[in-house]
């Protein structure tokens, strides 16, 4: 594949999933506020953001799997998932092999399974125990199991944890290539943001809100994304730029008035939490 995958054309493809205005409370404490996100079909939209700004929440919320206390989730009727999650516990002492355990949640065809095995390229680990396999070929199973069922729709949380470096840009060309064979969107999570710049059309920066979001270019000159991601930012920003808000406390965003801005990457006004 190109190195940048080929942009859909969102505002005719349909929309696969949309949220409006989410909140999500959990343990008496918002996750997630006010968050907007689209995906449609065809495009790459990935999640980026540190460690618990509510990526899986989003993810989970915009499944069903976590009920929203506050604005709607809309997903287009009777769409087909597949979803990678983040974790997946497996039970060491339960004897396995990778071909039974992707046909444990429905009914496959043997040969899907072998054939989804060798999209992914692990075709080799098919007669494997489960838990005998490596965490980067434990990903690209997982990666399998999410594309048998057929999904207009894959949801992937961090797909690339526990891939080596050389094996992250193999797998995003064959989540690419899966996409466009089934011309399916595709929601992400991912910490590579490298990888994330270079491979997808949307980025979405969550830190409790959506920080900002557009293409990698937009999002990588954004002054939120670049107060969340310092180091990496300075390498890809081309610009310097000026935050418009500032965030309380409690991590709500709080408007700066006109003519206010805090320089680029003090924050003494953008404090996440
Ligand atoms: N069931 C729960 N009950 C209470 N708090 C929760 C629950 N699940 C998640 N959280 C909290 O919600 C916040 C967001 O978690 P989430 O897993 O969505 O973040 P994330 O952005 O995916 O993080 P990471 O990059 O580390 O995977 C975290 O502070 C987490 O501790």
């Amino acid at each position: 594949m190109s190195t940048h995958p080929s942009a859909p054309s969102p505002d005719r493809a349909p929309v696969l999933v949309q949220a409006i205005g989410l909140g999500v409370t959990l343990g008496g404490r918002p996750v997630l506020e006010r968050v907007d996100l689209t995906v449609s079909a065809g495009e790459i939209v990935t999640l980026v953001g540190p460690n618990g700004a509510g990526k899986t929440t989003l993810v989970r919320a915009v499944l069903g799997l976590v009920r929203p206390t506050a604005g709607t989730v809309r997903r287009r009727p009777w769409l087909r998932v597949g979803y990678m999650p983040q974790k997946l516990a497996i039970d060491a002492t339960l004897p396995l092999t990778v071909r039974r355990f992707l046909g444990l949640w429905r009914r496959v065809e043997p040969a899907r399974i072998a054939a989804a095995l060798e999209e992914v390229g692990v075709g080799r680990v098919a007669d494997s125990p489960v838990q005998a396999i490596s965490g980067g070929e434990m990903q690209r199973v997982l990666l399998a199991r999410a594309l048998l069922s057929d999904p207009e729709l894959l949801v992937l949380d961090e797909p690339d944890q526990a891939v080596d470096v050389q094996g992250q840009a193999e797998l995003f060309a064959r989540i690419d290539a899966a996409r466009r064979a089934r011309g399916c969107g595709v929601l992400m999570v991912s910490h590579d943001l490298h990888t994330v710049m270079a491979r997808t059309h949307r980025v979405v920066c969550i830190n409790r809100h959506v920080c900002c979001s557009g293409t990698p270019e937009d999002v990588s000159r954004h002054p939120e994304f670049n107060a969340l991601f310092g180091r990496f930012a300075a390498e890809v920003a081309v610009y310097t730029h000026r935050h418009d808000h500032a965030h309380a406390g409690d991590g709500h965003v709080v408007p700066l008035p006109d003519g206010h801005h805090h320089p680029e990457g003090h924050g003494e006004g953008c404090h996440h939490g």
